[in-house]
C-alpha cells in the first residue's frame, strides 16, 4: 500500500531529515515509527499525506505517485487518508458535532447523511452527549477522540498519527490506542509516530526505528528499544 523508494528529504535550511529511506507497508498493517527526537519521524509522516515532498526518491500510496501528483489532485488524496496530531488541531469556534461533520460537508455529503454518520461516529468514539460542546470544554482525551472521529469518518484506507497520545495521561492514552486498534482491525492501515514506550512494547506490532533520517530497525512484533 505504501512504498518509499530511496527517499531523502533535505529542508531548505539544509537539515537532512531523511536519507535514502526504503520502506514497504502493506494494507491493514499497524506500524509504529519510533526513534529519538529529530530523527525524521514527523517528516516521514508528512510525506505520506503530501504535506511535504521528498528531495529525492519516490513515495507511492496505492500505486499513486505522490511526488508527481498535481496540486489539484492533492485534496482527493487527503480524502483517503486520515490524519491525527499530538495537538489535536480542532476548530475552536465549532462544536464537537461541527468539527466532525465538517469533514463530510466539504465533500458534498447530504445534510441528512452528515447528521447520521456524525452521530454514529461520535457514539463509536464514546462521545455521545458531547455533540454541542466546544473543544475548550473537553478534556485532552475527549478532544483526541473528536480528532479520531474526524479522521476516520470518511473510511480512509490509511490513518497516520503523529504522537497522538503525546499530550495525554497514560490511562487516557490507552483509551485512544483501543480506538486505533479497533479501527485497524476493521482494515484501516495505521502508521503512528510515537515516544510512548509502554504502548509500543505492549501492542507487539511492527516497529520501524528511524535514526538520523535512516531506517535503523524494522521488526515484526517489535518493541520500543532505546531501553536504558
Ligand atoms: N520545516 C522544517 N524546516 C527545517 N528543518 C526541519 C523542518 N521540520 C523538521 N526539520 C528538521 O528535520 C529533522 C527531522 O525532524 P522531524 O520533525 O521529522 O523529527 P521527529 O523524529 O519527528 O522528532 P520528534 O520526535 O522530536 O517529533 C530535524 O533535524 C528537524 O530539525
Amino acid at each position: 500500500m505504501i512504498q518509499l523508494k530511496n527517499v531523502s528529504k533535505i529542508y531548505p535550511n539544509g537539515a537532512r531529515a531523511l536519507v535514502d529511506v526504503n520502506l514497504n507497508i502493506g494494507k491493514g498493517e499497524f506500524v509504529f515509527l519510533v526513534g529519538p527526537s529529530g530523527a525524521g519521524k514527523s517528516t516521514l509522516i508528512k510525506l505520506l499525506y503530501r504535506d511535504e515532498t521528498p528531495t529525492r526518491g519516490q513515495v507511492q500510496i496505492n500505486g499513486k505517485n505522490l511526488v508527481r501528483m498535481r496540486e489539484r489532485e492533492v485534496p482527493y488524496l487527503r480524502r483517503s487518508i486520515g490524519v491525527i496530531f499530538q495537538d489535536f488541531k480542532l476548530l475552536p469556534n465549532k462544536t464537537v458535532h461541527e468539527n466532525v461533520a465538517f469533514a463530510l460537508e466539504v465533500i458534498g455529503v447530504s445534510k441528512r447523511e452528515v447528521r447520521n454518520r456524525t452521530r454514529n461516529m461520535l457514539e463509536l468514539v464514546g462521545l455521545a452527549g458531547k455533540e454541542k460542546a466546544f473543544p475548550n470544554e473537553l478534556s485532552g482525551g475527549e478532544q483526541q477522540r473528536v480528532c479520531v472521529a474526524r479522521a476516520i469518518i470518511n473510511n480512509p484506507a490509511l490513518l497516520v498519527a503523529d504522537e497522538p497520545t503525546g499530550n495525554l495521561d497514560p490511562e487516557t492514552a490507552w483509551g485512544i490506542m483501543d480506538l486505533l486498534f479497533n479501527i485497524n482491525k476493521r482494515g484501516t492501515t495505521i502508521v503512528m509516530a510515537t515516544h510512548a514506550r509502554a504502548i509500543v512494547n505492549k501492542m507487539q506490532k511492527r516497529v520501524i526505528a528511524i535514526e538520523n533520517g535512516r531506517v535503523a530497525r524494522d521488526e515484526e512484533m517489535g518493541g520500543y528499544g532505546y531501553d536504558v
